[in-house]
């Protein structure tokens, strides 16, 4: 049974400790808003649907806490709450779509006594979660198909249950081929700076009894040189209109010698993760995180403290190189913008 990074138990967040992987399994306790916030923005969960899980149950136990005589002071006080949460990270938009469904489900029930709206809020929090895992389960198996009995497949990052509500989008897609009796090697960059490949897609790969071998962001040209890479799947952050994809930095790198050695690159991801109002990714925000990031491996410097550094979080992937992009209502290829907004109309 794939990992669940967080969890709501007896009224309190409860949330994987992320940094602390591979080493230590810890889990952090959350009263408050404040607390998940910080989480988010110090990356004790991250991931796009989980970001968009963790903001929303922020945002529950916030309203929790308003103490108003009615909707209007209540609401006031909600939308502030869910601005501190907008504010934690910019590129993932699964966060703002998760807040938008929470303001909309306040909205929704402006005329019911405050503590039914506010327990309400707290169902919303936890369909969107439990919701999150069973999407990416028909996400998988969309995309299984695409995985060829006996592959190499490359991934990026980490798009696996650790980054979501459960199961994982590309790490979900690899689940459901190897359910479906599939033999297959996942090789794991290690995606440097923040490691996310070595750190947590190794560790969560192991952890099910899927083999995945560990390999050096700069090894991935390499090993496709040789034919040793059948395929790529990675997950993302935002998707435009026009299919362009906001992803981990160096996904655009792994796409660009993808295309050179005219191997499929895919892409899985929620349709929350589609954001149809940014026509291309030119418009899509890139978060610049600390120097420290890039200058140090936990406590350990590796470069002289007084260097330049530049630290952008993501990179964009243009529709062009991108082969196929898998969802939980189907696969879109070719014509990205005519396809995504069919799937994003064609309803749950
Ligand atoms: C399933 S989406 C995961 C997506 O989020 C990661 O970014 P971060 O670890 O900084 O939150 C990365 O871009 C993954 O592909």
């Amino acid at each position: 049974m794939s990992i669940k990074p967080i969890l709501f138990e007896s009224g309190v967040v409860k949330m994987l400790d992320q940094r602390r992987l591979p080493t230590e399994e810890v889990w952090n306790d959350y009263h408050d808003y404040q607390g998940v916030a910080e989480a988010i923005t110090t990356m004790v969960v991250r991931g796009a649907p989980a970001i968009g899980v963790a903001a929303a149950l922020g945002a529950a136990l916030g309203a929790r806490d308003i103490a108003a005589r009615d909707f209007d002071g209540f609401f006031a006080q909600f939308e502030k709450i869910c601005a501190v949460l907008a504010a934690t990270r910019p590129t993932a938009v699964n966060l703002f779509w998760a807040l938008d469904r929470m303001k909309s489900c306040a909205r929704g029930n402006a005329q019911s006594p405050l503590p039914e709206l506010k327990e309400r809020l707290l169902a919303e929090a936890l369909e969107i979660a439990a919701e999150d895992e069973r999407l990416n389960r028909d996400l998988g198996r969309n995309g299984a198909p695409l995985i060829l009995d006996g592959a190499r497949v490359l991934t990026h990052c980490n798009a696996g249950a650790l980054a979501t509500g459960g199961y994982g989008t590309a790490l979900g897609v690899i689940r459901a081929a190897v359910e479906q009796g599939k033999q297959l090697l996942v090789y794991a960059d290690e995606t440097r700076p923040f490691l996310q490949g070595s750190r947590l897609t190794a560790w969560e790969l192991l952890r099910d009894g899927i083999p995945v071998t560990l390999i050096c962001d700069n090894m991935a040209g390499y090993l496709m040189s040789k034919g040793e890479i059948d395929c790529v799947i990675v997950g993302a952050d935002r998707i435009a209109a026009n299919g362009d994809v906001a992803n981990k930095i160096g996904t655009y790198t792994v796409a660009v010698l993808a295309r050179e050695h005219n191997i499929p690159f895919y892409v899985a991801a929620p349709l929350s993760t589609i954001d149809l109002s940014m026509v291309d990714g030119s418009e899509i925000p890139i978060e610049e995180r600390a120097s420290r990031e890039v200058t140090h491996v936990g406590a350990q410097l590796l470069a002289p403290e007084s260097v330049g550094v530049r630290n952008p979080a993501f990179d964009v992937t243009p529709a062009r190189l991108v082969s196929a992009i898998i969802t939980e209502r189907g696969v879109v290829s070719g014509d990205y913008r005519q396809g995504l907004r069919q799937l994003a109309e064609k309803g749950g």
